[in-house]
């Protein structure tokens, strides 16, 4: 494959606190190729937010600490990058919407004025230039009427406008990446399916990279070339969109297709909680909660990440180590075990019944 756009390798952040070292994102991989749309999957507080918002140093230090690993962004280490040159990647090549749209407008300016700024601030357009590339992009993000509408303030945009401005805001650089953290989930499904139509559609237009965080599955489904599922602060499987979805290797993959409705599940989320950041488990970290957790599960590492092949996929469950075996976790069809969605953590009786239980 040619040299990705962007190359997380080993990272690992931290966040020192009065409780302990929060260990939020613990030594991950995964790559953006130009173009292409990956999708970080995981509960709430899996670390995906920190993981997106380490990339170009957003995150506030201390109490955070990048503790290891780089981040290679079109083939510059960017990991030790200094405030002054990160400024002309964050906000320039790499656009960022974040998982708080309300901090992103400034209440006391114009929209059209906040868009002229950030269009302003990477290239050396003329004011009135910058105005029409303004007006253009608000047009483009579906702001009906978007010159009328340019002196507008933000609150005089409903919450559906205001993530479609704060969308044109970060695409007023043209990035080469957009790094795009739940830019939906406050909104209602209509307005999400149109934002994320509308991401697909620039993404074209911009021939732009995109690194979409959410925990909604539907929405992976719908946009994703690829994805990488994150649990406390690991990578616990990656690979093609289609992969994942059709043949989901790790139990922890599985739970979280699971609660996605028609796959038979009938759980809104998966029994037991992260493991506690400050003082994480040894071995696989959702094997507390894992149907098939057997001894290996809980000594070591983390396991590394194994080719489940074919194409782009990979795992870290030891059940998928040369010589292990994978038929612990899938069973002998391919339907969607559910156990660890009940809350009571029992598996289904019909369910595959080689040992591995960890409880
Ligand atoms: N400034 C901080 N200080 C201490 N801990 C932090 C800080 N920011 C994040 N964390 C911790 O890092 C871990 C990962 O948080 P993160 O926000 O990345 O999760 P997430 O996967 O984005 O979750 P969500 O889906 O809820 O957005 C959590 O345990 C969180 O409490
Ligand atoms: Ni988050």
């Amino acid at each position: 494959m040619s040299q990705p756009l962007l190359a997380v390798e080993g990272l690992r952040t931290h966040f020192h606190t009065d409780e302990g070292t929060v260990r939020a994102v613990d030594g991950i991989d995964f790559e953006v190729h130009r173009g292409e749309t990956v999708c970080i999957v995981g509960e709430s507080g899996s670390g995906k937010t920190v993981a997106s918002e380490t990339i170009t140093q957003l995150i506030p230090s201390p109490p955070g600490e990048i503790a290891g690993g780089t981040i290679t962004f079109d083939g510059e280490d960017i990991t030790n990058l200094s405030e002054k040159r990160l400024r002309t990647i964050r906000g320039g090549r790499i656009g960022h919407v974040f998982q708080n749209p309300q901090g992103a407008l400034n209440p006391v300016y114009t929209v059209g004025w906040q868009i002229v700024e950030a269009v302003q601030l990477h290239s050396d357009l003329s004011r009135d230039d910058a105005r029409r590339k303004a007006i253009d992009l608000l047009d483009r993000v579906g702001i009906p009427e978007a010159s009328a509408r340019f002196d507008d303030y933000p609150h005089e945009f409903s919450g559906g406008m205001k993530q479609r401005i704060v969308i044109a805001m970060a695409l007023a650089s043209e990035p080469d990446l957009l790094i795009a953290d739940e830019p939906t989930t406050a909104l209602d499904v209509t307005i999400q399916a149109q934002i994320l139509r509308l991401l697909q559609d620039l993404q074209e237009e911009f021939d732009m990279a995109i690194l979409l965080i959410t925990h909604d599955l539907g929405v992976v489904a719908e946009i994703a070339d690829r994805v990488v599922v994150m649990y406390a602060g690991k990578v616990m499987e990656a690979g093609d969109v289609y992969r994942i979805f059709e043949d989901p290797a790790h139990p922890y993959t599985r739970a979280l297709l699971d609660c996605l409705p028609g796959r038979g599940g009938d759980t809104r989320s998966i029994g037991g909680s992260l493991p506690d950041p400050t003082d994480p488990p040894d071995g696989c970290r959702f094997a507390a909660r894992c149907p098939h957790a057997v001894e290996d599960c809980h000594v070591g590492d983390q396991p590394p990440m194994y080719d489940v092949g074919p194409g782009d996929h990979e795992v870290s469950c030891v059940h998928f180590a040369p010589g292990g075996d994978p038929s612990v976790v899938l069973g002998s069809d391919q339907s969607v075990e559910t156990s660890a969605g009940r809350a009571d953590g029992g598996r289904p009786e019909s369910g595959p019944s080689e040992g591995g239980e960890s409880r």
